[in-house]
């Protein structure tokens, strides 16, 4: 497989949506190898118990450190090769983008430790650093009960990325934030028929004018980026004047 992805969560069910479409038919042809595991198999009480009161006090439940580390090293047993990628989802994480989907769209085996309650016991994060790269990742500034939803995400914007995955390949550089894109927002797109309710579609559109149509698209591209997200309107460097702009 391109792609080995391991997933660790006390929630297994939350991840069902990735057996459906895109991310479900590469698990089916095996370009993802993708296996969900319930961290509640690594724990041996009779209540199965995977959290306990925070040291320090405050208000809710960390994840014991126990669980998760015989998971992980039932996963990744010592002199595993390739090392993986332990992504561990976070408010606290560096920032999720298309940059770092295109970085793990790299890895060849990646492991997901879904968190819940306050989160997971920071020894965890400190011993799995011992022996693979522990990636610490927020999906945005907003404050989710877990990181499944945050794992969901991750797989979605990673896996689409492999090759074979998505039918039309030239369809991943055209699109918002691309790099090939200079990371603009993409404009809008249109179908048949030509009018809709009243709606015209944009004349350029039907010119049969490459050339016009190319540069319409790259203004529509630029005027959205400017009004919807201003951060990411490139500044023109001096001296490379509006190559690549124009
Ligand atoms: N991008 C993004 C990812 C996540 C995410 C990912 C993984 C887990 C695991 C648990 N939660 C819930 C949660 C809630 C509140 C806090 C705040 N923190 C608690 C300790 C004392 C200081 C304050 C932390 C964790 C998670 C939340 N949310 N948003």
């Amino acid at each position: 497989p391109a792609l080995r992805a391991d997933v660790v969560t006390i929630f297994p069910d939350y991840l069902a949506p990735l057996r459906l479409s895109l991310i479900g038919r590469a698990a089916q042809t095996g370009i993802l190898d993708l296996a969900v595991h319930d961290l509640r198999e690594w724990t041996h009480d009779r209540h199965r118990t995977v959290d306990d009161t925070p040291y320090g006090g405050g208000a809710g439940m960390v994840m014991r450190p126990e669980p998760w580390g015989e998971a992980l090293g039932a996963l990744v047993p010592p002199g595993t090769t390739p090392v993986p990628r332990l992504v561990v989802p976070t408010p606290a994480g560096r920032r999720f983008t298309q940059a770092v989907a295109v970085e793990l769209a790299a890895e060849p085996h990646l492991v997901f430790a879904c968190g819940r309650y306050e989160g997971i016991d920071a020894r965890v994060a400190a011993d799995a650093a011992t022996r693979m790269r522990v990636d610490e990742i927020s999906i945005g500034d907003y404050v989710l009960n877990g990181g499944e939803a945050a794992v969901l995400v991750v797989l979605e914007a990673v896996v689409r990325l492999l090759p074979g995955v998505v039918g039309n390949p030239e369809s991943l550089t055209e699109e918002s934030h691309a790099a090939e894109h200079d990371g603009l927002l993409e404009g809008p797109v249109y179908t048949k028929p030509p009018v809709w309710r009243g709606h015209e579609v944009p004349p350029v559109l039907l010119s049969g004018d490459h050339g016009a149509i190319g540069r319409w698209r790259r203004e529509q591209a630029l005027e959205r980026t400017a009004r919807v997200r201003p951060d990411l309107v490139p500044v023109p460097v001096a001296g490379r004047g509006l190559d690549g702009l124009t």
